[in-house]
């Protein structure tokens, strides 16, 4: 047992054996889901955070002094820091040390970092010009003829790049999108406070979006009699459309942020032009209601790439050819429940890291628009272009691992969504918390995110495994997705690793003490 351990047994019997049964029945659970207090409520100062405020004194050896303890005390019971279960009816919390951490510091996320995330400009540079040649590359050595890392034959014509057609259709894709984006359906949800602001608002009717454009597709095909399979004839040009219109995008928000106020500026906004056209300077970029960063990094290319899969599908019952061809039929069924998902869940998404931190810069819409879609699919254009087939067993196996990883994905980030939302929401009473110094900020150490610091990564993971599996394992290019997501999401927990410190300090030590494991529980 670590020292930690042991030491917050012992604090946590010394809290219990001083309460009173007075103060126990004032936490009981039928009060206190009355008083369900609502984020925003004043500080209390109740007999019970003094009690434990003494006792975390007491057990904190860096807090220099009384006072500054009491300090910290206000600071770090603030309305949201009720806990969920009555001090006698727990069990000894591990959790609970968290109490006792060194109260000076401060949240600072709002001070702007260095440069120095991707390797600063010059990483940015090389991610700018490295990114988009990596969709080419890939999508290049990946065609029907073969599949392989080899050194694909480079085609040369300017026609095999750029097409009147394809710019037409990624141009009517995007305005179709907006169109259903803007529609008044759809509730209106309140993002969460970033930077001092005011909450942003936000309308969710990204599943109506989804439903509208696969029926659109079917409608387009069935009565217009719309050639599905010319987005695989146009591939590579419509490719150049989503790279061209994110540089463009990116650039029209680049200048634009040039005149933005400083407290609509990303966190990373630096003033080197190229890191802050990688990074994105503005946070959330708005027209009006209109959210740019929201609307791309769920419509255009999330929805695209279902629709581009829809076509896949339907050249491939189209053709005959290896039909039904189900391991395609599978992995498109998994990518769909996937986007469907993250649009049924869109709110979810304002608590994820690109909403609350990133700015919108080419990093994103890039990634959004030509990225997802031209990658993502990358999976099903194989499985259409070169057929497998799998015993059913070896396609059941494979549809188990989806739903294990979507469990995990799904479970973990609507927990951490509804704790974010409302931590007083009592389907999550029986979840342990632990405090920081961020007025309204609890942190998770149960449940999902008890087993590791980022559940949704690894849930992800598997998902992201389960879409290359029925590809079989003649070629490792299909398996570029779960690798490339590998290294991404690494990346990303490291990041988010050095945000959180920077905003809960010592808090944070703490709680990577107590939930240890980064992605993989007892590996990583
Ligand atoms: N398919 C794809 O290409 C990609 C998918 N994703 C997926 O998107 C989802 C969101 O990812 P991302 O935004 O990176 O990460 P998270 O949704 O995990 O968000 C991280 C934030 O959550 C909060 N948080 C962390 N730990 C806790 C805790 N114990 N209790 C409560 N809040 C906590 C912190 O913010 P705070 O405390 O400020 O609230 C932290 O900054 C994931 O499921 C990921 O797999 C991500 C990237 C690419
Ligand atoms: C290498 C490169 C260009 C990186 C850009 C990263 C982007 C591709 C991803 C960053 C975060 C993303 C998320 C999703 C898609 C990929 C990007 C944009 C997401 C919308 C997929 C669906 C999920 O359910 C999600 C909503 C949780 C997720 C949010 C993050």
């Amino acid at each position: 047992m670590s020292n930690f351990t042991r030491s917050s047994r012992s604090r946590s019997r010394s809290r219990s054996r001083g309460r009173s049964p007075g103060r126990k029945s004032k936490a009981s659970p039928s009060r206190k889901a009355k008083q369900s207090p609502s984020p925003a409520r004043k500080p209390r100062s109740s007999s019970k955070s003094r009690s434990s405020s003494k006792t975390r004194a007491a057990a904190t050896p860096s807090t220099p002094t009384r006072q500054s303890a009491r300090l910290a005390e206000k600071q770090t019971n603030g309305p949201e820091e009720v806990e969920k279960k009555p001090e006698m009816e727990r069990k000894p919390s591990p959790a609970r040390p968290a109490v006792a951490t060194p109260v000076a510091d401060k949240p600072v996320a709002d001070k702007p970092v260095a440069d120095s995330e991707f390797g600063g400009p010059v990483g940015a540079f090389f991610c700018i010009v490295l990114l988009p040649a990596t969709v080419y590359v890939i999508n290049i050595m990946c065609t029907e003829k073969s599949c392989t890392l080899a050194i694909p034959s480079i085609p040369k014509k300017l026609s095999n790049y750029f097409d009147s057609k394809a710019v037409m259709i990624g141009l009517g894709w995007f305005v179709f999108q907006v169109v259903l984006a803007v529609l008044p359906v759809g509730k209106v949800v309140s993002g969460q406070p970033v930077k001092g602001l005011q909450r942003l608002q936000y309308r969710c009717n990204g599943f109506i979006a989804l439903m509208v454009s696969l029926v659109a597709l079917g409608v387009g095909q069935a009565y217009f009699k719309v050639d599905l399979s010319t987005v695989h004839t146009l591939w590579l040009q419509l490719i150049t459309t989503a790279i061209v219109f994110s540089v463009v995008l990116s650039l029209v928000l680049y200048i634009r942020a040039r005149s933005a106020k400083p407290n609509a500026l990303a966190f990373a906004a630096s003033g080197n032009a190229i890191y802050d056209f990688w990074m994105g300077r503005e946070l959330n970029p708005r027209i009006g209601s209109f959210d740019w960063k929201f609307f791309c990094e769920l419509r255009p290319g999330l929805i695209g790439w279902v629709a581009i899969n829809m076509c896949f599908l339907a050249e491939a019952y189209g053709s005959k050819s290896g039909w039904p061809n189900y391991p395609l039929i599978m992995v498109c069924g998994f990518q769909l429940l996937y986007v469907a998902d993250a649009l049924w869940s869109e709110e979810a998404i304002l608590t994820t890291m690109d909403i609350i931190h990133e700015g919108f810069g080419f990093m994103l819409c890039f990634g959004d628009l030509a990225w997802v879609p031209f990658l993502y699919s990358l999976q099903p254009r194989f499985l259409l272009e070169h057929p497998q087939s799998l015993p059913w067993w070896a396609l059941s196996a494979v549809a188990l691992l989806n739903m294990i990883g979507f469990l995990i994905f799904r479970g973990s980030n609507s927990q951490k969504n509804m704790f974010r939302k409302n931590p007083y929401d009592p389907a999550l009473a029986h979840l342990e918390s632990m405090p920081t110094n961020v007025p309204g900020k609890r942190l998770l150490v149960s449940g999902w995110w008890g087993l590791c610091r980022h559940p949704n990564y690894l849930g992800d993971l598997i998902i992201g495994l389960a879409w290359s599996l029925p590809c079989g394992f003649s070629s490792l290019l299909p398996y570029f997705y779960p690798i490339y997501f590998f290294i991404l999401l690494v990346h990303r927990a490291m990041r988010d690793d050095a945000m959180c410190r920077k905003k809960y300090g010592a808090h944070w030590d703490h709680y990577c003490e107590r939930v240890k494991y980064v992605i993989i529980p007892y590996v990583y």
